[in-house]
């Protein structure tokens, strides 16, 4: 059956609604666009990847977009799901993307933390962590921007359960961490991981874990510069660029040092509008437009990582 009414674009949805919206993506361009379901979170919700493919082969080199890994950070879910619909209807009319799907595939997971997006709308919105037990704690969660094995427990971590920054028990303890570091794992080809969050207006790549240099710094920092410059095209937003750990500061156990100490050079975390005003809660007349201008900044790195 086609959607009763069609999805509003310009407004915050609940994790059902993103769900339903990717299926009809997925119904609508069939050719294209499949249902990946990677598995599911700690409260047993779905982990739901969209995959962008135009090649046969299972290994095809591979960029993987992650969004919402933190629950409150709702422009980036939002986002991500424009995204998903922007990629499957500039497909063969957009000359970048045209050209970047010839050779690659796009994997596009929008809520990475289902069960703290849900908290968010239900409970608390401030909500960060997972909703994950701790056992012999009355505190619920881990900080899965803390949880990915890369200098786990490191530099700007807690190892209390109450703290926001809480690393978890151990590397990939929090099911949603593991999924989709096994999945990237064990396909074997990535070459690009871009994680979306909010806010400050960044394009940060690795590392966090310290504020030494890591050896792709210079190429990462220009491809960087790049997109902020292409994302400021759009309408003057200004995003500055760095290290994540000379940008804001040191923490260990982040999905971009993971990404790139398992060889996927091209690792950037974006953190979206705005720079404070609003913070987290974001207003929803900014999503089209945050959108939009993230989109150039990704185009831009997807070119440079398909020309790599
Ligand atoms: O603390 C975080 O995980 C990000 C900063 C960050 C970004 C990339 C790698 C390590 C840290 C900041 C944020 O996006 O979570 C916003 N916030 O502080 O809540
Ligand atoms: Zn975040």
């Amino acid at each position: 059956e086609l959607s009763s009414n069609c999805f509003n674009y310009g407004a915050y949805h609940t994790l059902e609604a993103i769900h339903k919206e990717m299926d009809f993506i997925v119904k609508s361009y069939p050719r294209l666009v499949s249902a990946v379901k990677i598995g599911h979170s700690f409260e047993n919700r779905l982990m739901y990847v969209l995959k962008f493919s135009t090649g046969k082969g299972r290994r095809r080199p591979a960029i993987w977009l992650n969004a919402g890994i933190h629950a409150r950070e709702w422009i980036a879910p939002a986002t991500a799901i424009w995204t998903a619909r922007k990629i499957a209807c500039d497909y063969g009319r957009d000359l970048v993307i045209t050209s970047i799907l010839k050779k690659m595939d796009i994997f596009l997971l929008p809520v990475a933390n289902p069960d703290g997006y849900v908290y968010t709308h239900t409970h608390n919105r401030l909500w960060r962590k997972t909703r994950s037990v701790n056992p012999g704690s009355p505190c619920i969660g881990t900080d899965p921007n803390r949880n990915w094995n890369s200098h786990f427990g490191g530099a700007g971590t807690s190892r209390d359960p109450c703290s926001d920054m809480y690393h978890g028990p151990r590397p990939h303890s929090e099911v949603e961490v593991k999924l989709v570091a096994d999945f990237i794992a064990d396909h074997g080809n990535f070459k690009c991981f871009i994680d979306l969050h909010s806010y400050s207006q960044l394009v940060m790549y690795p590392y966090g874990y310290t504020t030494m240099r890591a050896g792709d710094a210079d190429e990462l920092d220009t491809v960087a510069q790049n997109a902020a410059n292409a994302m400021a095209s759009l309408s003057g937003t200004q995003y500055r660029v760095g290290s994540v750990g000379s940008a804001i500061y040191t923490s260990s156990g982040n999905s971009v040092d993971w990404a790139y100490d398992n060889g996927i050079k091209y690792a950037f975390i974006f953190e979206l509008r705005d720079t404070g005003f609003y913070a987290f809660t974001l207003p929803a007349d900014q999503i089209i437009p945050t959108a939009q201008e993230t989109w150039l900044g990704l185009k831009t790195i997807m070119e440079h990582v398909q020309n790599s």
